[in-house]
């Protein structure tokens, strides 16, 4: 279990995130979205003793980082897949991993083939690692202490389509079996098929949160008539959200309240459905281009409801 409480790290005058809450339960992959300079590495770093916040907890297993007694046996890390000792083959730097957390050696092997780095892979010097090699290392370490907790960063960087394929397929394994994940990503795609819950950020806050589903499901209305421009004009009339979308117009309310402006103002309807997958992804883009709007306390602070933050 990770707890986030209102986190907030300030660079001088700059706020890299703030005021940032959420958690990560067992048996769940949680999706930590974003753009660039969102805020979510920053967000890892705090909850992995990396960097202190100015403010707020982070707490794993109900402990701060560097309070727990052998990290890497609770919480795997996987923050930056090209911080490794370049000298070293994959074999050596996991072997020097383990007798520092004291595991068998022998759990070197087993990871190694868990993540798919053979026996030639695992003699070669990490500095001739493509990144996607290097990937598989990073994850390699983080399993290591068989820990019941993964926090990555970007971990698909690098990685070519099957390997993301895999990778997934690693994940969902590790938390059907009861284990909890934080995964950050800057393409939704990539978390989408493999997370339970979303918390994206943008500009250092926390911008939406929830089940993926709940999330899926509030994502709005895909709308299209005729005559688009009188639909638009009558949706924003009633004070809705109209953005355009790639299929028709996408609107902030479910098909229902979309259905009833189109009829008051007697605009004939060609398509009205949930936004569904690519509602998201416009809510998700959206979000993030408009994030460093206001964010009031009592929203970012809530416990994660599916609701949308704006
Ligand atoms: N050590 C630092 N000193 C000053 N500013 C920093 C520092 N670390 C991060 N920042 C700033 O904080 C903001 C958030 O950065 P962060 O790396 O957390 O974003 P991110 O979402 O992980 O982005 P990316 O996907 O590009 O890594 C950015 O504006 C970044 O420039």
């Amino acid at each position: 279990m990770i707890a986030v409480h209102q986190l907030t790290r300030r660079y001088g005058r700059h706020t890299a995130v703030e005021d940032v809450s959420f958690h990560c339960e067992p048996g769940t992959v949680t999706g930590f979205l974003g753009p660039n300079g969102a805020g979510k590495s920053t967000t890892m770093r705090m909850i992995c003793g990396l960097t202190p916040p100015t403010s707020g907890t982070a707490t794993v297993d109900g402990r701060p980082y560097r309070h727990l007694p052998n990290p890497g046996r609770i919480v795997g890390v996987l923050l930056d897949a090209s911080a490794q000792h370049a000298g070293r083959t994959g074999r050596e730097a996991l072997t020097v991993a383990a007798a520092t957390m004291g595991v068998d050696r022998r759990r070197v092997g087993e990871v190694l083939d868990r993540v798919g780095l053979g026996p030639a892979a695992a003699r070669r010097r990490v500095r001739a690692y493509s990144l996607g090699m290097r990937q598989r290392l990073g994850l390699a370490h983080a399993l290591l202490g068989d820990p019941r907790v993964l926090v990555l960063d970007e971990p698909a960087n690098g990685l070519d389509p099957e390997g993301i394929f895999w990778m997934r397929g690693l994940l969902r394994d590790f938390a059907d079996r009861g284990g909890t994940v934080l995964l950050s990503s800057h393409l939704l795609r990539e978390v989408e098929a493999v997370a339970d819950r979303l918390v994206v950020i943008g500009g250092g806050r926390i911008v939406a949160q929830g089940g993926k589903d709940e999330l899926l499901a509030g994502a709005g209305t895909v709308v299209r008539a005729r005559d688009g421009a009188a639909l638009r004009a009558a949706l924003q009339r009633a004070g809705l959200t109209v953005s355009e979308g790639s299929e028709g117009l996408l609107v902030g309310a479910d098909t229902d309240a979309v259905g009833e402006v189109a009829r008051t103002a007697g605009v004939a309807l060609s398509e009205l459905r949930p936004a569904g997958g690519g509602g998201l992804e416009q809510l998700f883009l959206t979000l993030t281009a408009t994030a460093p709007g206001p964010v009031t306390h009592s929203t970012t602070s809530a416990e994660p409801t599916g609701e949308v933050v704006r």
